[in-house]
């Protein structure tokens, strides 16, 4: 058995992606900013969570290559079907697999923090369970289970509400957990705006470089240095 949870990180095909930012970036930017979201996501689990292995589970064989790039098993899904399928494929896998449980994360989270994810993990205490990290918009941006396939997904509009209630109705232990950087994931035009003005204010250098993936004139070379940092009109 694999004491260490699997962490799963589902991920749509980039020119499918990020539809509800239609109404403010082109489906290039959208695609583009998708891709690199993942990359991040994908580069920081391998820096900060080597001991954990990784599955992505995606239909697009180049997102396969860059998972295994990354150090990342993938599990091929045959379409897109849906979030709460790709987590309950996954699930199965990992059961398969000898794994106690797993960790889905999304690969739309503007700022992973390890110490938050680290609370996550340190807040489950073995045997069946379920941790949910509640989203913003009230969906679910983190979902622990154990074992992996404990329930049944119910990803969606108001996620958080729906898993803790499928939790219940199970008997199984669940905390509701709120943590600042990984509630915000990036899907409305609101997140949009939300993450400019954070960049605005203190905009770290690795949020600034998300900028310039919808900000054509800008490049990182061309970006002001940060004490000179302002949005263009
Ligand atoms: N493998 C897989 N991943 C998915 C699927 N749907 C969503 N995801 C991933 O699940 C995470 C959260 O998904 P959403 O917030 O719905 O992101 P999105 O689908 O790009 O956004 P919208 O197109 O605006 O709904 C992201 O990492 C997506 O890539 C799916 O059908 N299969
Ligand atoms: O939170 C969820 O259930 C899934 O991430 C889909 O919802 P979202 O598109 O609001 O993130």
């Amino acid at each position: 058995m694999n004491h260490y949870p699997l962490i799963v990180i589902p991920i749509k095909a980039f020119d499918l992606a990020k539809t509800r930012l239609g109404e403010r970036l082109s489906p290039d930017h959208r695609s583009r900013l998708a891709q690199r979201l993942c990359e991040r996501t994908l580069s920081f689990l391998a820096r900060h969570f080597p001991e954990h292995d990784r599955l992505v589970v995606t239909a697009s064989a180049s997102i396969g290559d860059l998972a295994m790039a990354h150090g990342a098993q993938v599990l091929e899904e045959p379409g897109v079907d849906g979030l709460s399928q790709a987590a309950s494929r996954a699930a199965a896998w990992a059961r398969r697999h000898g794994y106690e449980s797993q960790l889905l994360i999304p690969a739309d989270i503007v700022q992973l923090d390890e110490q938050e994810i680290r609370r996550l993990l340190a807040s489950f205490s073995g045997g069946p369970g379920v941790v949910i990290c509640q989203a913003n918009d009230g969906g679910t941006n983190a979902l622990l289970t154990a074992p992996p396939d404990a329930m049944v997904f119910h990803f969606g509009l108001d996620s958080a509400a729906a898993h803790y209630a499928e939790a219940r109705r199970r008997a199984l232990p669940c905390r509701v957990l709120k943590l600042k950087n990984l509630s915000f994931d990036l899907d409305t035009p609101t997140d949009l705006s939300t993450l400019e003005a954070l960049i605005q204010g203190n905009g770290s250098e690795t949020l600034q470089e998300l900028k310039t993936l919808w900000t054509p004139c800008m490049t990182p070379s061309e970006m002001a240095p940060r004490a000179a940092w302002r949005t263009t009109p």
